[in-house]
Parts: C-alpha cells; structure tokens; sequence
C-alpha cells in the first residue's frame, strides 16, 4: 500500500458485556480502494466495520479502547465531534432504508439538514447523485414518487443516493446485496468498483465470490482477530495463514 490510510485501527479492543469480540485489532485501510472485510457468521465483521464511524456507541455495556484515526483524528478522543465523523461516512445497510417521502427528497435530504442549498443547487445535486447511481433514466419521471414505489434494488441505490449527497469520503456496506436480486447485486457492485476513484469503500461480505470480484483488498477475521490482510487475489487465491486456507476452502464457515 502506498498512500496514506484513510482510516487507520490502532490496538482496537471492543467488549460487549464482559465478551471480548475485537480483540487487538491494528489495520490500515486503504485511500480509494475498496477494502472486504471476511470471515465467518459471528467473527465480528460488523463490529469491526461499527466502529469505524462510532455505530458501537449506543450498544449497552460496550467497552472500547484503543484508537481509530479517520484522516489522522482519533475518533474515540473524548473531544471528537461525532457529527463532524459521521458525515464521512455513508453507510449502506444489509436492507433499502429509504426515508418515507419522495425520491427526490430522499436525496435532497442530507443537503436540506447540512446547509441551505437554493432550489436549482438542489435540482442538480439530486441529478447528479441519481445519475452517480445509475438511477437518474429510471426515475427521472417520477421524481415525486415515493421511494417505496421503488424496487428493493433501486431502492438501495436510492439509500447510496442519500449517502453520496452529503459528500462523504469514506462509504461502509454491511452486506449491502445480501437482500438483493442478482441483478441488482450485479448493479451495486459495479457502483462500488466506480465508486473508489472518488471514496474509500469498506465493505463486509460472505460472498467471497463478490470479496474477488469488487475489492483490493481482503481482511480476514476469526474470532475477533484479524488473521490475514493483503491484496484480494494474494489473500484468495494465495492465502498465508491456515486459517485463511480454510476458510477460503469453505472449510470453516
Ligand atoms: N449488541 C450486542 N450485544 C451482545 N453481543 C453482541 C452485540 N453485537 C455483536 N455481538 C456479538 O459480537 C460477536 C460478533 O458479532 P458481529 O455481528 O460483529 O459478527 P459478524 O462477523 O458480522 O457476524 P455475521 O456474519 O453473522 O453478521 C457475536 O458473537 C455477536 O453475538
């Protein structure tokens, strides 16, 4: 890796009630790749990806130490400005959220909280995100439907829609296909390989046949460890670690 981290993990150990799920994690995460976090159900795929824009907070009897650095600034340092880190960040979840009102306003959102933006402003950011997405063709007629109207698959890239409009540069993906048609997982990962020229894109996924396809670089978690981290065909097709070996076999699952 050549260029600065974008996020970098630093000792991270997360315990939720007295169980310790990330235990030591140190990791740098790549400027404009896209970066799959893997391993099997339960390793702490999620959490680790949690705790890169502080979603742990509000889980009851979280311990969390160590630091996260996003663009150089540890986010856990009591005088981090959680808004400020948020707004890094888009996140995609495993399921379509749009909020309920029109598509427009869906994407307009973020903009209305954030700022001020004038109507024309408006008008072409919403353009430009819905295009980004490769929705704009398919809804630019019917703007002031509601998103629920949408299919779950346009409605997920309505969601990264949302995210991109307020100008993130980081994007995090919980599974984001796990709900979807092939098609439209087809759809949003070839956004996620577009998408890396202007974010750095973290993503957990099972598939490990999407991990190839989308990503530069895998992590391998076990456990709450991280087991293995390097360039995705080095880490898939040319694994260092038993472990890794295994897994990639569907020995472990
Ligand atoms: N809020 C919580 N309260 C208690 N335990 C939790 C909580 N969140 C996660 N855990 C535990 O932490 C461990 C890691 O969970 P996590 O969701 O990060 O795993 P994962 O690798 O993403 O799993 P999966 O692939 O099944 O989604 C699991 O044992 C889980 O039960």
């Amino acid at each position: 890796m050549t260029s600065t981290p974008h996020i970098s993990v630093q000792n991270l150990n997360v315990h939720i009630a007295n169980q310790h799920i990330l235990k030591d994690i140190s990791i740098n995460i790549p400027n404009k790749k896209v970066t799959s976090i893997i391993g099997p159900s339960g390793c702490g795929k999620t959490t680790l990806l949690k705790s890169f824009n502080r979603l742990l907070d509000n889980t009851p009897d979280v311990k969390i130490t160590g630091k996260v650095l996003v663009d150089g600034e540890d986010i856990y340092d009591p005088n981090a400005e959680i808004t400020h880190i948020r707004k890094k960040m888009g996140l995609l979840s495993q399921r379509p959220y749009p909020l309920p009102m029109s598509i427009y306003d869906n994407v307009a959102y973020g903009p209305r909280i954030h700022g001020n933006p004038k109507k024309a402003e408006l008008d072409e950011l919403v353009e430009t995100q819905l295009k980004a997405t490769g929705l704009w063709n398919e809804v630019k007629d019917r703007l002031k439907a509601p998103a629920s109207k949408l299919s779950i698959g346009q409605q997920q890239r309505l969601c990264l829609a949302r995210g991109l409009a307020v100008e993130p540069e980081i994007i995090l993906g919980d599974e984001s296909t796990s709900a979807l048609d092939p098609t439209s997982t087809h759809i949003i990962e070839d956004l996620f390989i577009e998408l890396k020229e202007k974010y750095s894109i973290v993503l957990v996924t099972h598939i490990l046949r999407q991990a190839r396809r989308v990503s530069d670089y895998i992590i391998f978690v076990y456990m709450g460890k991280i087991i293995e981290f390097g360039p995705t065909e080095e880490v898939l097709l040319n694994p260092k670690q038993e472990l890794t070996k295994e897994y990639v076999k569907g020995f472990i699952s």
